[in-house]
């Protein structure tokens, strides 16, 4: 796949090299997402998720192995580059919201793209757009203590594509909320994420979410494999 969004190939990490507490965490993963795929990632708690979507998004570093970005080859690029190719091509979403407590959820979706470059009133236009999109129009001069936490996770998402990111990385996106509201929540997030033709790799521990993408993957012994 030579236009893969994504291309993990012999990817390695090791915390504490060398020292009794020496733990290999990734031996060996590959994947490669098509444009518009939605993979799942499921895998024990420790397994490693985070570190993989953390590699995977330019946030961490492979001991070993590459990383490509749409076909730019990130793992040995310096820092300054890395962080060019993850602010334009990569959003990521966590467990917990992380937005900013001061700023309305407008605001929240405003500011990456305004730091990204883009002018105030044109990233106005388009958080809007999105928060229309996933039913929070009337709720964007809410900050975010004033919103439910399905409602803070939406405006998380929508945060998470502002700057219309080529691959989307979630780990846990809906974990912290309950199960009713998680399937609400997720379905949210599926049916974004189709209709932007986005790539995405998605950790869960909920198997029912993770059948609903395109496939799912596992993290066995520090590699990828069908799941
Ligand atoms: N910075 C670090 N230094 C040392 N060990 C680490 C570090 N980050 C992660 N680990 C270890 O690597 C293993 C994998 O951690 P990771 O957070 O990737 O797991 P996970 O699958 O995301 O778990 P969970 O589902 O519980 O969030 C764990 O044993 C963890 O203790």
């Amino acid at each position: 796949m030579s236009d893969a969004v994504l291309r993990l190939s012999g990817v390695t990490k090791r915390f504490h090299p060398g020292k009794p507490n020496e733990i290999t965490v990734l031996d060996g993963a590959d994947i490669a997402l098509a444009r518009g795929e939605v993979v799942g990632l499921v895998a024990p708690s420790g397994a490693g998720k985070s570190t993989l979507l953390h590699i995977a998004g330019l946030l961490d570093t492979a001991d070993a192995g590459s990383v490509h970005v749409l076909g730019r080859e990130a793992s040995g690029a310096r820092d300054r580059e890395r962080t060019r190719l993850r602010r334009a091509h990569v959003g990521f979403i966590y467990q917990f919201h992380h937005l900013l407590p001061e700023f309305s959820a407008l605001e929240n979706v405003v500011l990456p793209q305004q730091a990204n470059g883009v002018a105030k009133a044109a990233a106005e236009d388009r958080a809007r757009a999105l928060l229309g999109q996933i039913g929070l129009e009337a709720r964007l001069d809410h900050r975010p203590a004033e919103l439910s936490g399905g409602e803070q996770q939406r405006v998380a998402f929508c945060r998470a594509l502002a700057n219309a990111p080529d691959l989307l990385l979630a780990d846990e996106p809906t974990g912290n909320l309950d199960p009713e509201t998680s399937d609400q929540v997720f379905d949210i997030l599926l049916d974004l994420v189709r209709d932007t033709g986005l790539s995405a790799l998605i950790a869960t521990h909920n198997h029912e979410l993770a059948a609903k993408m395109d496939r799912v993957v596992r993290l066995d012994a520090g590699r990828l494999v069908a799941a």
